[in-house]
């Protein structure tokens, strides 16, 4: 195991933010941290990169902790630690000087990680005159210059045009398949099944579930049928329940809820019951089984709200 993150807590005056992480990262993985906003992904990776002090807890990078673990490891936070007078040359110098890359070495790191993120062409610009997702695409650049084992990405794609995050994932990719272990922190859904061969869950602090994307998907095997009625559901929600591939009904005002493990399949013989009803049903969502049906199920709430 590359990274072993064992009962780390962190608490803000009396909220707790990180409640009793333990996960790993095995060496040449991909591993994604989802949850929506303020589940405490940024804390966590925080606490890895040595920014901030966890209350209780060890993190080790291969076997070692302390600064001599942090070495290993490449750090791309969210928000920008560029220089805007300065080109993009002139940010790496910085950086990978402060790392303590000697000038030959440097030189050739700079145009690697250039390269890497489609920045070469720009390398001379200050950095201010670059768009959004190029001083991303940078703030990542920085983050490998002095080739980490372990890359830490906080949200990289947050705010970012399509042809910056196309590049950013190429990037990671390309990255991954010659040997760096990555942990990524997201609230996109699609990216982390995209990405990430195993994920963990969080959600206020706590790991809710972990396992390959396919894996928790089809450890939940759950869909939704989510429906705006105008009137609440009473004899029918019996005929409902009962209904080939529907696992259970559940009403809040306004909507009904049906988890199945085949959405499609279930809309109409669920619409017919209702038309009988004569109730209207004036909006349907399906929800396939995915990480969002999973989030849904274990949490009563979606990845997009806010906590
Ligand atoms: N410096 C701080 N002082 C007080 N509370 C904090 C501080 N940093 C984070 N928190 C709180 O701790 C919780 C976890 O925050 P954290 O930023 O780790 O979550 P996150 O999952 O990264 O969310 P986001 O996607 O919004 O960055 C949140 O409730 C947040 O408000």
């Amino acid at each position: 195991m590359l990274l072993e993150v064992c009962n780390l807590y962190r608490r803000y005056g009396e909220r707790e933010a990180v409640a009793g992480l333990s996960f790993g990262v095995e060496s040449g993985e991909i591993f994604g941290l989802l949850g929506p906003n303020g589940a405490g992904k940024s804390s966590t990776l925080g606490m890895i990169a040595g920014l901030i002090r966890p209350d209780a807890g060890s993190i080790r990078v291969a076997g070692i902790a302390g600064e001599r673990a942090r070495e290993r490891i490449g750090f791309v936070p969210q928000a920008l630690a560029l220089y805007p007078a300065l080109t993009a040359c002139e940010n790496l110098t910085f950086w990978g000087e402060i790392y303590g890359l000697k000038r030959h070495q440097l030189q050739e790191r700079i145009r690697a990680v250039l390269d890497l993120v489609g920045l070469s062409e720009r390398s001379q610009e200050p950095v201010a005159r670059f768009s959004g997702g190029m001083q991303r695409r940078l703030n990542l650049a920085i983050g490998l210059i002095h080739q980490p084992q372990l890359l830490l990405l906080d949200e990289p794609t947050v705010g970012v045009d399509p042809q910056s995050r196309n590049r950013i994932f190429e990037g990671i990719e390309q990255l991954n398949r010659e040997g760096l272990s990555i942990l990524y922190t997201s609230h996109q859904l699609g990216e982390v099944e995209q990405l990430c061969h195993r994920v963990a869950v969080l959600d206020r602090g706590r790991i809710i579930a972990q396992g390959s994307p396919a894996e928790l998907v089809a450890r939940s095997g759950q869909g939704l049928v989510v429906l705006g009625v105008s009137a609440p559901l009473e004899e029918q929600l019996a005929r409902l329940v009962v209904l080939p591939d529907v696992l259970n009904v559940q009403q809040a005002p306004g909507q009904v809820t049906i988890a199945t493990a085949r959405p499609q399949q279930v809309l109409a013989p669920v619409l017919e019951v209702l038309n009988k009803a004569g109730l209207a049903v004036q909006s349907v969502q399906l929800v396939e089984p995915s990480l969002e049906a999973v989030f849904l199920q274990l949490t009563g709430r979606s990845l997009r709200d806010e906590p």
